[in-house]
C-alpha cells in the first residue's frame, strides 16, 4: 500500500474495530484483545491510552464530566501532545506557552519558535478533532513550568484546523510499513485563545483573577499518563518477543543443515548448542517479561489506589519500576527480534518471515513514552537515594527492600559448590541481588567524591545506567521466582516455567559476567559452573521448545510469517509467496527493452557474437 492507502485503511480498521466494540458489545478486556488482533498503530491508541488517561487523571471533576462522556463515545478524538520538535525527553523544558489573559478568562497558546512546534504526536496530524497539550503556564508574567490543557484542533463541521492553528503530518517513518499508518503530527499556535476552564485543574488550578493556586499534591502527577503506559508497554514487550521467538523456534525445529551421514537427513538447526544459546534466553524472555508484566500491573493498581486516597508514599517506587522495566524489556525485545531475524538465516530477512516488519513497528518502543537510557537514569537516581538513606533509620522497601540487607550482601561469598546448586532459588536471588546492591554502591561512593553531585552525576552516567539496568534485572528474576513459589498448575508445567526461570537468569550471568565477577558476586569457577548448567538446561528445554511457543496460541494469520507456520510447511509456501511478487508478474521484466537488451546488445556486438 501507499502511504496514503495505507492510513486510509487503518481508519478503516480503526473505525469497524470500535463498531464491533460497541455493537456486541466487547468489555475492555476483549476491546484490548481486539487492539491486538488489529495489530497496527492507529489514532485509537492515543485516544484511549493516554488522551482519556490524561482526562481522568489530572481534570476536576466538572471536565471529567464535560469532556469524558464526549471522549467515551469517540464524539471527539484526542491525542496526547507533549514532545516538541526542540525537546522531548526534557518535559520541564518544553516551549509552548499558555499565558493567562485575566481581560478574556482565556489562555493564550502560543508556539514562540520553530523548535517549539509539537511534533510526533500520534493521531494529531490527520485525525484528532482535540488534544491535551502540554504547555508552559504564564499568569502575570510569571512562569509556573508546564501544565496540560485540553485544546479543540479542528473545526467538526470540515475537519478543518481551527484559525489560528498550523497542523500536519510529520512524514515517513522507518520501514514500509510498520508505524506507518500512524499520523505522527506537527503543530504550532498562532496566539490561539481557550477558554480558562479548558486547563486540567486537579493538580493546581488559575482564578478568574488569574491567581496560580498550586495543590499540595506532588506536581509528578502531571506525568501520570505516562507511567500508565509505559506499565502497559512492558506486557507488550513480552507478546512482541514471544511473536518472534515463536517464529523462530518453529523455523529452527524445520530447518536442516549438515551433519547428514549416509546420505539421510541433515540436523534441524535448532539442536546445535549456538541456535540455542541464542534462541532459548529470548523464549525464557518472552515468559520473564509476561509475569513481571503482570506484577508491574499489580503495583500500578495498587499505586493508582493509594493515590486515591491521597497517599503518595509508593510513586517514586512505581515511577522507577514503570520507567526501568519499560527500558529494560524494550531494549531486550527490539535485540531479540533483530537475533530472530538472523536465527532464521537467510530468510529471516524476507518480509514473508515477518521478523522486518515487526522490528519496524516494534523498535521505536525503545524511545517513545521515554528515552531508554533516560529512563534508566530516572532508577539510578532512585537507587542513589535509597543508597545514601541506609543507615538513616528509614528501611528501604519494595523492590529495594533487599538493600535493607546491605551489610550482608556487600560482603557475602557466594556458596555455589556445583552445577545444580545454580537451581537454587535462593542462591540465585541472592547473587543477582550481591551484584544489584555492590553496582550501586559503588556508584554512590563514586559520586561522594565529586563536591557538586549534579556533576558527579553527568560524568558517571554509563555506571549509574548499568546498575539500574542490574536492578531491573533483578526484579524481572526474582518476579519469576515468585511466579513459581505460587500456583501453577500441572508438574509439567511448572518444570518447563522453572528451566526457562532459570535459563533466563543464568543467561544474564554469562552476558554480564563482566558485572558479576568485578563485583565478586561470583567467582570465575562459579561462573563455569553456572554455564554448565546452562547447557543441561538447554538439553531439557529442547523437546518441549515447539510447544512452549504453541502456547502462545499465535494463529497463523496473526503471526503473518511463512517461517513460523504451524504447519511447519515453509519451503513450498516460501515460494507460493515468491511468485505473488509483482516482479513475477510477467516473465520478462519491465525495462528490459529499455536497459537490459541495449547493454547486452552493445556487449554483443563488440564480442562479435
Ligand atoms: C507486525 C505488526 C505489530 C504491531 C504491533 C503494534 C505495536 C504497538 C504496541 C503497543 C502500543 C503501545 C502504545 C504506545 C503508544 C506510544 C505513544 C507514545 C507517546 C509518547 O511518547 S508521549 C511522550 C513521552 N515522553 C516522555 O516519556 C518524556 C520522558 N521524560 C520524562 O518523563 C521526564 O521529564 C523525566 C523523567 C526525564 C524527568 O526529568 P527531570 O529530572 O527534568 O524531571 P522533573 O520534571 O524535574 O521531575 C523530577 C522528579 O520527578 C520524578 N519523576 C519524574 N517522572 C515521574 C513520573 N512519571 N512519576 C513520578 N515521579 C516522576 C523524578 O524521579 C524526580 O524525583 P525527585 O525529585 O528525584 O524525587
Ligand atoms: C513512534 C513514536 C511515537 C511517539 N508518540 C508521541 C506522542 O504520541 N506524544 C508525544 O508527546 N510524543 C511522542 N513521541 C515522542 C517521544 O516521546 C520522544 O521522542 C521521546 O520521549 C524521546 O525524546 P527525544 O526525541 O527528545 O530524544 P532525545 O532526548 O533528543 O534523545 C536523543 C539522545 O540523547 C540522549 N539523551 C537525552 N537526554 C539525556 C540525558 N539527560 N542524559 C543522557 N543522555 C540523554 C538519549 O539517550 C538519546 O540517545 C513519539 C515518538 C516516537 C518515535
Amino acid at each position: 500500500m501507499t502511504r496514503k492507502e495505507l492510513f486510509k485503511n487503518t481508519l478503516r480498521k480503526s473505525v469497524h474495530a470500535w463498531k464491533l466494540i460497541n455493537e456486541l458489545p466487547l468489555s475492555d478486556d476483549e476491546s484490548l484483545m481486539l487492539r491486538h488482533f488489529m495489530d497496527q498503530p492507529g489514532f485509537l491508541d492515543l485516544h484511549w491510552r493516554m488522551f482519556v488517561p490524561a482526562i481522568k487523571g489530572q481534570g476536576t471533576e466538572e471536565q471529567k464530566q464535560k469532556w469524558l462522556p464526549l471522549a467515551n463515545k469517540m464524539q471527539i478524538i484526542g491525542c496526547y501532545a507533549q514532545t516538541e520538535l526542540g525537546h522531548g525527553s526534557n518535559v520541564q523544558g518544553l516551549e509552548t506557552t499558555a499565558t493567562f489573559d485575566p481581560q478574556t478568562d482565556q489562555f493564550i497558546l502560543h508556539s514562540p519558535t520553530q523548535t517549539s512546534s509539537k511534533w510526533w504526536p500520534g493521531g494529531l496530524g490527520k485525525v484528532s478533532t482535540h488534544a491535551v497539550i502540554y504547555a508552559r503556564l504564564i499568569t502575570d508574567g510569571k512562569d509556573h513550568g508546564v501544565h496540560g490543557f485540553i485544546v479543540q484542533l479542528r473545526n467538526m463541521d470540515d475537519h478543518s484546523p481551527l484559525p489560528g492553528i498550523t497542523i500536519g503530518d510529520i512524514g515517513v517513518k522507518f520501514g514500509n510499513g510498520a508505524y506507518n499508518s500512524m499520523d505522527n503530527g506537527f503543530l504550532m499556535f498562532d496566539k490561539f485563545c481557550i477558554p480558562r476552564d479548558q486547563m486540567l485543574m486537579r493538580l493546581s488550578k488559575v482564578t478568574r483573577e488569574g491567581k496560580y493556586v498550586p495543590s499540595d499534591v506532588p506536581r509528578q502527577l502531571m506525568y501520570g499518563t505516562m507511567v500508565s503506559v509505559r506499565q502497559t508497554i512492558v506486557s507488550n514487550a513480552s507478546i512482541a518477543m514471544a511473536r518472534a521467538v515463536c517464529i523462530a523456534t518453529r523455523y529452527s525445529a524445520v530447518r536442516r543443515q549438515f551433519g547428514s551421514q549416509n546420505g539421510g537427513i541433515e540436523t534441524q538447526v535448532i539442536d546445535y548448542k549456538t541456535q540455542q544459546n541464542r534462541l532459548f534466553p529470548l523464549l525464557a524472555s518472552a515468559y520473564a517479561f509476561r509475569f513481571v508484566g503482570e506484577w508491574l500491573k499489580w503495583l500500578y493498581t495498587d499505586v493508582t489506589q493509594r493515590l486515591e486516597a491521597s497517599d503518595f508514599a509508593t510513586l517514586p517506587e512505581a515511577h522507577a519500576c514503570t520507567a526501568g522495566l519499560k527500558s529494560m524489556t524494550t531494549s531486550a525485545t527490539s535485540d531479540g527480534i533483530e537475533e530472530c531475524r538472523k536465527l532464521c538465516g537467510g530468510h529471516g530477512y524476507l518480509w514473508c518471515s515477518g521478523l522486518p516488519e515487526l522490528f519496524a513497528v516494534y523498535v521505536p518502543a525503545c524511545t517513545y513514552e521515554g528515552d531508554n537510557v533516560v529512563l534508566q537514569l530516572q532508577v539510578a537516581r532512585f537507587l542513589m537515594k535509597t543508597v545514601s538513606q541506609l543507615g538513616s533509620g528509614k528501611a528501604p522497601a519494595g523492590t529495594t527492600a533487599y538493600m535493607g540487607r546491605a551489610k550482608h550482601l556487600l560482603q557475602c561469598r557466594s556458596s555455589i559448590r556445583k552445577a545444580e546448586d545454580w537451581l537454587n532459588p535462593a542462591m540465585v536471588l541472592e547473587t543477582f541481588e550481591a551484584r544489584a546492591l555492590r553496582m550501586a554502591v559503588s556508584c554512590a561512593n563514586n559520586l561522594s567524591k565529586f563536591e557538586n553531585q549534579e556533576q558527579g552525576f553527568s560524568e558517571l552516567l554509563a555506571d549509574l545506567v548499568e546498575a539500574a539496568i542490574a536492578h531491573c534485572q533483578l526484579i524481572v528474576v526474582s518476579k519469576f521466582i515468585v511466579k513459581l513459589e505460587g500456583e501453577i498448575k500441572g508438574k509439567g508445567v511448572k518444570n518447563q516455567l522453572k528451566n526457562l526461570c532459570y535459563i533466563y537468569a543464568l543467561h544474564l550471568i554469562h552476558k554480564h559476567l563482566g558485572d558479576f565477577l568485578s563485583t565478586n558476586s561470583i567467582t570465575s569457577e562459579q561462573a563455569s559452573l553456572a554455564n554448565h548448567q546452562l547447557r543441561s538446561l538447554y538439553t531439557q528445554v529442547r523437546p518441549n521448545a515447539v510447544a512452549l511457543v504453541d502456547a502462545f496460541d499465535y494463529t497463523d494469520h496473526y503471526l503473518g510469517s511463512v517461517l513460523g507456520r504451524y504447519d511447519g510447511n515453509v519451503y513450498p509456501k516460501l515460494f507460493e509467496e515468491a511468485l505473488k511478487d509483482p516482479l513475477n508478474d510477467t516473465v520478462v521484466p519491465d525495462g528490459y527493452h529499455e536497459y537490459i537488451r541495449p547493454l547486452i546488445k552493445q556487449h554483443l556486438r563488440s564480442a562479435r557474437l
